[in-house]
């Protein structure tokens, strides 16, 4: 079986087809933010002191898993300054070059979003961080002995980074931001609300009961929560008058194969297999690759980490196991030794 014999609703990653509905369903302001408080109120004091100020707000990171708001909130934040925006990312900046000319573009104020900012190159990242605090940096023109550093001037601005990896980030970079926000996943009470916004402005008629069910499996991001809501809309319109009530979202949750976790097919059939074919584990990722006809890469970034996070895969030094909430969720019963199991860390 094939990667696309999958379904691909509980993605955490936007789907390219998916960006003007994920536009239409970003919210404008930190007020229209659901959830994070903490980042939603910090950020707030951010912007507000450097407007009082009448200066521009220290540079912003934002970290934190696919699809919980980060581009989002970069927006947000140029929004609520009133400032333009410049949207580049890090794979887009290969040479120092790429960056010195994004940098001579720059007006006074700007916000300069560089998306997965993780992946730039390092001399690219060595001149970012001069421009983040001095507001000048050299710019190298031709080579070798010949080579002649012409400054230029930057005027004051604000970076705002997004990564989904900031351990990658070299440490000098990223002590240039005088403020980080830490994405967390999403309460399934913030979810709710989330679906039900955004059925709102795609002026779908929902019940409450329906969009919590649709957030509770949503495995707390925002993007799965919006697409599962298209998906339900969609078996809606096509089999049920339009109108979403409870039976409706379960039907087609479960015709797309989304659990009451969240858990799409690829995640059962890993569950499946280490609990039916290895009795529970230990298996090498490898192995529990093959017995569900799938890369070892696949299993290993798109079903295990959510496994894992729900607690029903440990990784042990010795493989892959089953917890016991990973046979209840199966609705088998757990060998004996299972509940006796430690679960250390396999790196
Ligand atoms: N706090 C929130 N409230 C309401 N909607 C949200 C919130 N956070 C994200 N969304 C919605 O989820 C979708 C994905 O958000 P966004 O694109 O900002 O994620 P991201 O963190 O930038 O993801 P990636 O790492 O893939 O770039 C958007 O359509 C946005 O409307
Ligand atoms: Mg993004």
């Amino acid at each position: 079986m094939a990667a696309d014999d999958y379904t691909d609703a509980v993605l955490a990653e936007a789907l390219p087809e998916e960006r003007a509905f994920e536009a239409a369903l970003r919210p404008k302001t930190l007020e229209e933010l659901v959830g994070q408080e903490r980042v939603r109120e910090q950020l707030a004091l951010v912007i507000d002191a450097a407007t009082a100020r009448g200066r521009t707000p220290d540079h912003v990171l934002l970290s934190g898993p696919p699809g919980l708001g980060k581009t989002t909130i970069a927006m947000i934040i140029a929004n609520q300054l009133t400032a333009p925006l410049r949207l580049t990312s890090g794979p887009a900046i290969q040479h120092a070059g790429d960056l010195a000319a994004i940098l001579s573009g720059i007006g006074e104020g700007d916000v300069l979003f560089i998306d997965e900012i993780h992946r730039m190159s390092r001399p690219a990242e060595e001149l970012l961080y001069m421009a983040m605090e001095d507001f000048r940096v050299d710019v190298v023109v031709g080579k070798g002995p010949g080579a002649t550093a012409i400054p230029l001037e930057i005027p004051p601005f604000t970076v705002v980074g997004a990564t989904t990896r900031a351990g990658l980030l070299p440490g000098p970079l990223r002590d240039r931001f005088g403020f980080t926000a830490q994405l967390d996943y999403y309460e399934p009470a913030d979810l709710h609300r989330i679906v039900l916004r955004s059925a709102r402005l795609l002026e779908l008629s929902i019940d409450d009961d329906a969009a919590r069910e649709i957030g509770s499996r949503s495995r707390g991001t925002p993007r799965i929560a919006n697409r599962l809501l298209r998906r339900v809309r969609d078996y809606a319109e096509v089999r049920a008058g339009g109108h979403v009530d409870h039976a409706v979202a379960q039907a087609a949750l479960e015709l797309y194969e989304v659990d009451q976790l969240g858990l799409d097919r690829l995640d059962r059939a890993v569950l499946q297999a280490l609990c039916g074919s290895f009795g529970g584990g230990p298996v090498g990722i490898s192995t529990l690759a093959v017995a569900v006809g799938e890369e070892r890469e696949t299993v290993e970034e798109l079903a295990e980490p959510f496994l894992v996070r729900l607690g029903f895969l440990a990784r042990t030094p010795r493989g892959r196991i089953a917890t016991p909430a990973a046979w209840q969720h199966l609705g088998l019963a757990a060998p004996s030794e299972v509940a006796q199991l430690s679960f250390d860390d396999a790196d």
